[in-house]
């Protein structure tokens, strides 16, 4: 993956090799619920904000004209607050619930145009979901649980429960095979659903909110379990939270949505850099840039009486991780690539992103001094 810039014009664009195809396309989708949802696309109404048109056709416009391409081995993460249309967007990638316009790729196929019998196979081989409320069979067992899709796709028990309890054991859960879900606390539910999903080696992942209902001290731990299982099985996945810091976290991209729409598709270094609007502007804008933004974003042109001994650093690096390196001597952190100096980063530099970061009158005081 090639690094974005902050002179990228094309924030959103995949930074990915030139070539690779997309998992998933999604082109000019469209969700309109109510009664003439179907005639609304391609008049004057396609135009309204979502109350003018519910005032005036009965219609809610849930997903309007949202375009984006999640490439292999990707973590897209679609965010929004809470109506802004994300559930409706994920659920169409399936046909959970069936688009009112556009089109979604899946490796090239056009789903919408699969037959009923041909869905089912692609829900059962290509796709998993894991879900807010976990969706277990509270009367079977973890093992059975975690094995139901291979169940559902005829593989003998032995088989099968081998499997399930690989899944078991790389989700942390081992020993609990045999106990039923209602005796698993929410966190361990929500490794089986993360279990019962990988189960099945789908091509692609979709994870509805899955952490939403869980305490924050566990779901940090299964978002570090998320990004761990990312980090070793690299599967494709779409990601729908609401919650800004799990996307940054979380996320090789983000896509912004709101009213239905996407306001912005990038890194989470973009978003927070380089925001698309001043909607996108006020939700980062509590995020400390320092631990998102990358040295690339910092770095400048050594001076002529700057020492070039300093350390070195890819320009990859998250801002923060350099204060230690900076910490050590006086010289400037050299950033390169492959052996060629792109620029470097002083402490003044660092300091300064602090400062704006923490709003701080003292740093920027102590700055001027
Ligand atoms: N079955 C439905 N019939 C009518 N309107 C619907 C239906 N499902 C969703 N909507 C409307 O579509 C819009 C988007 O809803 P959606 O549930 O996709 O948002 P969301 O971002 O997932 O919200 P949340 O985080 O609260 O789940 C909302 O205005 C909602 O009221």
């Amino acid at each position: 993956m090639n690094s974005p810039t902050p002179e990228n014009e094309n924030a959103g664009e995949p930074h990915y090799e030139a070539g690779v195809e997309p998992k998933i396309s999604v082109r000019n989708l469209w969700k309109i619920f109510g009664k003439n949802a179907g005639s609304i696309i391609g008049t004057d109404y396609e135009r309204l904000d979502q109350e003018t048109v519910l005032e005036k056709t009965g219609c809610t416009i849930a997903v309007r004209d949202v375009s984006f391409d999640v490439y292999p081995g990707e973590t897209f993460v679609v965010m929004g607050l809470s109506g802004s249309g994300k559930s409706t967007l994920i659920r169409c990638l399936t046909r959970l619930i069936e688009p009112t316009g556009g089109e979604v790729l899946l490796e090239g196929q056009d789903i919408e145009k699969l037959p009923q019998q041909e869905l089912r196979e692609l829900r059962r081989h290509k796709l998993a979901m894991v879900f807010q409320h976990f969706g277990l069979l509270p009367n079977r067992r973890i093992i059975d649980n975690v094995a139901y899709g291979l169940e559902i796709r005829g593989m003998s028990r032995s088989a099968r429960h081998a499997r399930a309890a690989e899944m078991i054991e790389m989700v942390g859960l081992s020993g609990y095979e045999n106990h039923k879900p209602g005796q698993l606390s929410g966190g361990m539910q929500q490794r089986v659903g993360l279990a019962r999903a990988l189960a099945v080696d789908p091509e692609v992942l979709l994870f509805d909110e899955p952490f939403s209902a869980l305490d924050p001290l566990i779901r940090r731990d299964m978002q570090d379990e998320v990004l761990r299982l990312q980090r070793e099985l690299r599967k494709t996945s779409v990601f729908i939270t609401h919650d800004l810091s799990e996307a940054l976290k979380l996320g090789d991209r983000i896509a912004i949505m709101r009213h239905g729409e996407l306001v912005q598709v990038g890194t989470p270094e973009e978003v927070v850099g380089k925001p698309a609007d001043d909607y996108v502007r006020d939700f980062v804008s509590d995020v400390a840039r320092t631990t998102v933004l990358t040295v690339r974003w910092l770095m400048r042109p050594a001076e002529p009486d700057e020492p070039l001994d300093g350390p070195q650093t890819a320009p990859g690096t998250i801002v923060s991780e350099i204060v230690p390196m900076l910490a050590e001597g006086t010289a400037p952190v050299r950033v390169t690539e492959n052996g060629r100096l792109l620029g470097v980063v002083g402490r003044r530099d660092v300091l300064r992103a602090i400062a704006e970061d923490q709003s701080d009158a003292a740093v920027g005081a102590a700055l001027e001094a």
